[in-house]
């Protein structure tokens, strides 16, 4: 990622795959000006796709697990109706279903690996491995939990690496202080995702508040976590969201099932 670029009269400062900064000396102007177009088709490339996203659902492919449901057909036949119905990204689950939806299907896709560890509560994307895999699978956006926990690798060198990958980042947070972690590591997308699931007990209602706090710190917020109706999602947006991701309510359809025959045996 060529984010860091700039140029100082006669000098390029540029960041290292291990992240140290680089101060070179601009040999002709024609290297200076191939910097600046390097780090401005970066940043429009960007800018382009924060556009694509503003105002829209994204929605979040992920079948419940072993359910006849949690198939690649079932994933890539999802990720096609969502193309056709203009979604501008896709959230998908594991580096397999990553692969197979972008070979199939031509729609951004936000990837992740979750994992169940031992040693540590973190599930989203945990391992360098994990970035390098969905970036060769095909993820335009990979999402990482961003909370301060403890973690097998740092957080810091999560980002780092989806940077390195020429990806963009998504910090999947739970509260303020991980948001305006994310953005002081320079990550483009910051996402409500975890709150609520941190803490012994899941609020019903997503978070508002959280929404509302990182649209006032001016980052670019994705909500996501519980928006599991148009009301909510709508909500979202006038809290504040750049965009709102919708996973269980369009994508899993044993939990839906499980709201409606709870709603008529209560
Ligand atoms: C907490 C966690 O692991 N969330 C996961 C993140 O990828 C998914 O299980 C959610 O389905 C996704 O965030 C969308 O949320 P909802 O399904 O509530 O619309």
């Amino acid at each position: 990622m060529k984010l860091f670029y700039s140029a100082i009269k006669n000098l390029v400062v540029s960041t290292n795959d291990d992240g140290y900064l680089i101060v070179n000396k601009i040999k002709t102007e024609a290297c200076m000006k191939q910097q600046l177009e390097n780090m401005t088709y970066v940043n429009d490339k960007l800018e382009d796709f924060k556009r694509e996203l503003f105002g829209k659902i994204i929605v979040s492919i992920q079948p419940v697990e072993k359910s006849p449901l949690d198939t690649g057909d079932y994933i890539v036949a999802v990720a096609k109706a969502a193309k056709l119905m203009n979604v501008p990204a896709i959230r998908i689950q594991g580096v397999d279903n990553v692969r197979i939806v972008s070979s199939e299907v031509d729609i951004p896709i936000i990837g992740i690996v979750k994992r169940d560890l031992d040693d540590s509560p973190v599930r989203i994307t945990p391992f360098i491995e994990d970035v390098i895999e969905l970036k060769k699978a095909g993820a335009a956006v990979i999402a990482f939990d961003a909370t301060d926990r403890i973690r097998p690798i740092s957080r810091e060198s999560i980002c780092h690496e989806i940077h390195k990958a020429g990806c963009f980042a998504m910090a999947d947070c739970a509260a303020y202080e991980d948001g305006i972690w994310a953005a002081k590591n320079n990550v483009e997308f910051i996402g409500t995702t975890l709150s609520g699931y941190t803490t012994p007990i899941t609020p019903l209602e997503p978070d508002f508040e959280l929404i509302k706090s990182f649209k006032k710190a001016g980052l670019y917020t994705i909500a996501e976590g519980r928006f599991n109706t148009p009301e909510l999602t709508q909500k979202a947006i006038l809290s504040g969201a750049d965009c709102v991701t919708v996973g269980s309510a369009l994508t899993r359809f044993e939990v839906v099932l499980e709201w409606f025959n709870n709603a008529i045996s209560k």
